[in-house]
């Protein structure tokens, strides 16, 4: 599903973030990215998304070689991919409901069919009693929540995050974890960006670890 082949990544100034990284996530796998501050997890994440492209190598997603692909194909790869972030990037102003609904709404999805997916995804972040709620009333672990709901509304088989539990304490952590986990137990493929290594061992998944942008681990937690 998300495969690597001796990537290179270094950026326009010179800083080479990545050197000869590979590895391979299988459908339906679930691994933790781990690492030094600047280590190279989040352009890793980037080069999937396709926001950055490798200076070298080779990175596939379900079958799409990156480097070829064009600009209109963009879109068609971003929609596979649901992203949470640390800091989850809610809109303030607007609902819950309408937090989750943006990404349909771009789509250009039909209202009815809106309701019924959004419903379903805050559903299964055990929100849906709060869909009227700003994310103002909610609290960080809840606020976490809807940014997942929002990055699975469109079913997308692949889930990335990068340090998503990076506000939370360790109790709301492993509530999150536990969510990540339940998606990829309906097989979805999920890579979770974390420098948390309690966490990460008390999860039991794989782990790939980045010193200065080369993989120095690749199997159980350490
Ligand atoms: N756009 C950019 N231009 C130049 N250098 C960059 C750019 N983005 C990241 N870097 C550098 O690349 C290296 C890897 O950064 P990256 O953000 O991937 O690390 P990280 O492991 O996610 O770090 P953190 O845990 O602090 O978020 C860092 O040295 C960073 O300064």
């Amino acid at each position: 599903m998300i495969q690597f082949t001796n990537v290179f990544k270094r950026y326009e100034n010179g800083h080479e973030a990545l050197q000869n990284v590979n590895f391979t996530l299988q459908e339906g796998e679930m691994a933790f990215l781990t690492g030094h501050s600047g280590a190279g997890k989040s352009t890793l994440l980037k080069l999937i998304m396709r926001m950055e492209v490798a200076t070298r190598g080779q990175v596939m997603i379900d079958g799409l070689h990156l480097s070829q692909l064009g600009k209109r194909h963009i879109p068609f790869l971003r929609r596979k991919i649901g992203v949470v972030f640390q800091d989850h990037q809610l809109l303030f102003d607007r609902s819950v409901y309408d937090n989750v609904a943006l990404p349909l709404i771009i789509e250009g999805m039909d209202p009815k069919d809106i309701a019924k997916r959004v419903r379903a995804a805050l559903d299964k972040v055990g929100l849906l009693s709060k869909e009227q709620f700003t994310p103002i009333m909610l609290s960080g672990g809840e606020q976490q929540r809807v940014g997942i709901a929002r990055a699975v509304v469109n079913k997308p088989p692949i889930l990335l995050a990068d340090e998503p539990t990076g506000n939370l304490d360790p109790k709301l952590s492993a509530e999150i974890m536990q969510l990540f986990r339940q998606f990829n137990a309906v097989g979805v493929t999920v890579l979770i960006a974390s420098h948390d290594l309690n966490l990460i061992g008390r999860m039991g998944q794989r782990m790939l670890a980045l010193t200065e942008g080369s993989i120095t681990h690749d199997g159980a937690p350490r």
